[in-house]
């Protein structure tokens, strides 16, 4: 059937400067339908890019990419984006397996600036591109959206302490909705929300039409703007407390959000300014869509949904995630022993912190998007005698390593870190993706490391954890654990000591974490064969068990080590070195398998796994393949 749609005509952006506000607004509205129709079969970050369509609408009106540069800042809200950039037909493709990824990805389109993806970087980048364009003579305008939870983020500030003192022509769109994944927490938030009630505001947000009309030629930024013109310029620099204006960026009034003409003019305004702006935009998270306007927590990042109710579509699984027995556990290990806190960095409710703070309000702690505060912060509460459990995503925690080396295993502080989402995670792709935390944990002296190889172990390994001296690390996959029955009791496990899950003589395979179960699925393919596997769960991945490697040397022709991490530097580079320094009688061919030395793309967990080999089948065929030339 023919569309008659404005989207269908969009090939570039460049199409947009054809259209009337009227005929923008109608696109906008084409726009969150196909949001809506797609991310209901792809799932994705629903709410985060229904509520900046008009925005992004806006701003690829006045500006002329890709000449001019439009960042995103985390980039999970660039739909819009992607749809007027030329990616309509691949939409549909959107965070699948050879599909379209759920980010800006500059090898995709060429109006996609950087990979993003973790929070609060923008600022930075869009500097550090004004700068190159300043030495290099160029005349592009460069623009970042950042959210108000990111633009709290350490990274974020240390970049406009610098943009204030080179004063160097950019814009920063604060893009306001009062929200991070939760309701947004931290002073910045409580100050936005004084710019957003204040008198001014509402006074301005009705005049700002006049205001932004009366905008003829301008001379330095809005400043002057607010000090040198007629009043109502005054209006569109915040009176009184001007946090952004004492740095020496120039921030405006907050500006309807999902109002393009006054969006547009407002960008204009700030893009003719001869210093750094920030324009202050207030918009609504999931809006356009009841459920996501209602519920923009839940439609932050959501799986497959039904548009009529708004429902999540069950998964197959009947297995709990391991996030939910986390979060039970954690409650209990509470329950008993007073000294727990529990930190998050603006990610309770992925974290499975929720329960926990509901049940200890005072015990409970989110820093915002700060994982080297909430990191350096966990040190001082275990100074003081507390029992932190920091709770972040693998990929995150990357940016906290520091404060784990110095503040934590220097200090040698009896922190626990909870590190979700390690391993591959699927959809959201490399920027995402915990494949990391092996290697930069392992390698930091005083740090012990533990995977679980189910819920069960996961119980037993927090307990073990909060019972040790020292920092710890636990690592566990995003997902359904595997359905076994949870212990009464939690023990605490022997230091460095592993269990076998499979008798075998000729082959070992040394698994850790989700691995363990590629490796049992593994050995069952190749008992058919004649070959009799053993699976070792190692449980520790510092200290390894160093027996039962030595063991698995003496008593199997071949030995294999698995992991959901990094080869490179990983724990079977580990275990190779410690065979090699310290050989029994023999030693037989070792096989690593693990992720190799690249960025792992977006898709289904199993697809990657049998993509890079590491699922069952996958280690079976290379198994086979290396047993037979023994
Ligand atoms: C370093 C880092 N920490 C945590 C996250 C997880 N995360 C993704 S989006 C988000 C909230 C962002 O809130 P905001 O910047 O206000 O954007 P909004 O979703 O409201 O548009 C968080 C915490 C991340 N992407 N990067
Ligand atoms: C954009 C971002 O960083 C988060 O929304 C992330 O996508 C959440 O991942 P989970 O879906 O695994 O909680
Ligand atoms: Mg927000």
């Amino acid at each position: 059937m023919e569309s008659h749609r404005i989207l269908d005509m969009i090939s570039s952006p460049a199409d947009l400067k054809l259209l009337t506000n009227e005929e923008l607004s109608i696109l906008a509205s084409e726009i969150r339908e196909q949001i809506i129709t797609t991310t209901s079969k792809t799932g994705g970050h629903v709410a985060p890019s229904l509520g900046v369509v008009e925005l992004i609408l806006a701003c690829h009106s006045v500006l002329d990419c890709p000449h001019d540069k439009l960042l995103f800042d985390v980039g999970h809200q660039s739909y819009a984006h992607k749809l007027v950039t030329g990616r309509l037909g691949e939409f549909d493709t959107l965070r699948q397996f050879g599909g379209m990824s759920g980010f800006p990805k500059a090898s995709e389109s060429e109006y996609d600036v950087h990979p993003s993806g973790h929070a609060s970087d923008s600022v930075s980048v869009a500097l550090g591109l004004a700068m190159a364009r300043d030495l290099n003579g160029g005349d592009e305008k460069i623009v970042t959206i950042i959210g108000d939870a990111s633009l709290s983020g350490g990274m974020a500030f240390e970049a406009l302490n610098q943009l204030g003192q080179l004063q160097t022509p950019m814009v920063i769109i604060l893009n306001d909705n009062e929200m991070s994944i939760s309701r947004n927490i931290g002073a910045l938030a409580r100050y936005l929300g004084e710019k957003r009630a204040s008198r001014e505001y509402t006074r301005t947000r009705d005049s700002v039409q006049s205001v932004l009309e009366a905008s003829g030629p301008l001379g330095r930024g809005l400043v002057d703007l607010g000090r040198n013109a007629k009043d109502s310029f005054k209006q569109m620099v915040i009176p009184g407390e001007m946090l952004f204006e004492k740095l020496g960026i120039t921030c405006t009034a907050p500006i309807p959000g999902h109002d393009i003409a006054a969006l547009k003019r407002a960008l204009r305004v700030c893009l003719k300014a001869d210093g750094p702006t920030l324009l202050h935009v207030v918009t609504k998270k999931g809006k356009g869509y009841e459920p996501a306007e209602e519920n923009p927590s839940k439609f932050h990042g959501i799986g497959p949904y039904d548009i009529a109710t708004g429902e999540v579509k069950k998964g197959s699984s009947s297995a709990p995630k391991y996030t939910s027995v986390f979060s039970k556990a954690i409650v209990a290990e509470a329950e008993r022993d007073h000294d727990i806190v529990a930190i998050t960095a603006a990610m309770k409710d992925g974290t499975g912190l929720a329960a926990f703070s509901e049940k200890f309000p005072k015990r409970f702690i989110d820093t915002g998007i700060a994982e080297e505060h909430a990191v350096a912060l966990a040190s001082g509460l275990a100074l003081g005698g507390k029992k932190p459990v920091v709770c972040i995503y693998s990929t995150f925690m990357q940016r906290a390593f520091d404060q784990l080396v110095i503040n934590n295993a220097l200090a040698n502080t009896n922190v626990v870190f909870c590190l979700d989402r390690a391993g591959l995670v699927g959809d959201d792709g490399p920027t995402h993706h915990g494949v990391f935390d092996i290697v930069y944990g392992r390698m930091v002296p005083g740090v012990r490391m533990m995977a679980p190889s189910d819920e069960a172990e996961l119980v037993h390994m927090l307990h073990t954890a909060l019972a040790l001296e020292g920092p710890v690390i636990l690592r566990w996959p995003r997902g359904e654990a595997r359905g076994v029955e949870l212990p009464a009791v939690p023990q605490v496990l022997e230091e460095g000591k592993s269990r076998t899950t499979r008798e075998g003589s000729d082959v070992a395979i040394l698994a850790f974490g989700r691995m363990v179960q590629e490796a049992e699925g593994a050995a069952d393919i190749l008992a058919k064969e004649g070959v009799s596997v053993r699976v070792v769960d190692m449980r520790w991945i510092k200290p390894f068990d160093e027996e039962a490697v030595r063991k698995a040397a003496l008593e199997c022709k071949l030995v294999c080590t698995a992991e959901e991490g990094a080869i490179e530097g990983g724990i079977g580079e580990g275990i190779l070195e410690a065979l090699a320094a310290n050989p029994p009688a023999q030693v037989p061919p070792v096989l690593t398998f693990g992720i190799p030395d690249e960025f792992v793309e977006q898709g289904k967990v199993p697809q990657l796994h049998h993509m890079l080999g590491i699922d069952s089948c996958g280690m079976a065929a290379r198994i086979r393949e290396k047993y037979a030339e023994l």
